[in-house]
């Protein structure tokens, strides 16, 4: 199985379990490996028989920057949910990164895997 990747994909957003974070946006951070045979687009041409990253990045930014999740779990968990629904991408793993959380450390987050990875 192949890999279409998008790296440092930053949006800004309401997250966070304490007061001051409901009422100022934090920017999180992409990062996205999906699996896909990308053999038929390379040998069309064809956008269609691939994942289109833009098309997928851009539905991320919409739906991160409108959500208002407590945890960096369930912002992560509905956006490999909407990846898997609407893209039909059989295999991710994706990074949520949140930079700005503690003053003491660089960033923190957590990665998840989610459907089958084949081949
Ligand atoms: N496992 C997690 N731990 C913590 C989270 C989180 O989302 N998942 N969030 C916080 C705070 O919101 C922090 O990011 C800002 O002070 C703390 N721990």
């Amino acid at each position: 199985m192949d890999i279409v990747y998008v790296r440092g994909l930053r949006i800004d957003t309401l997250i966070g379990i304490h007061d001051f974070e409901r009422e100022h946006r934090q920017t999180v951070v992409l990062d996205l490996e999906l699996g896909y045979d990308i053999r038929a687009a390379a040998a069309s041409e064809d956008i269609t028989l691939t994942l289109d990253y833009q098309a997928i990045s851009e539905r991320l930014f919409d739906f991160v920057r409108a959500s208002e999740f407590l945890l960096v779990e369930t912002l992560a968990e509905r956006c490999a949910e909407l990846i898997l629904r609407e893209f039909s991408v059989p295999w991710l793993r994706l990074r949520l990164s949140k930079p700005g959380a503690l003053h003491y450390a660089d960033d923190v987050g957590i990665v998840i895997e989610r459907g089958e990875r084949s081949g």
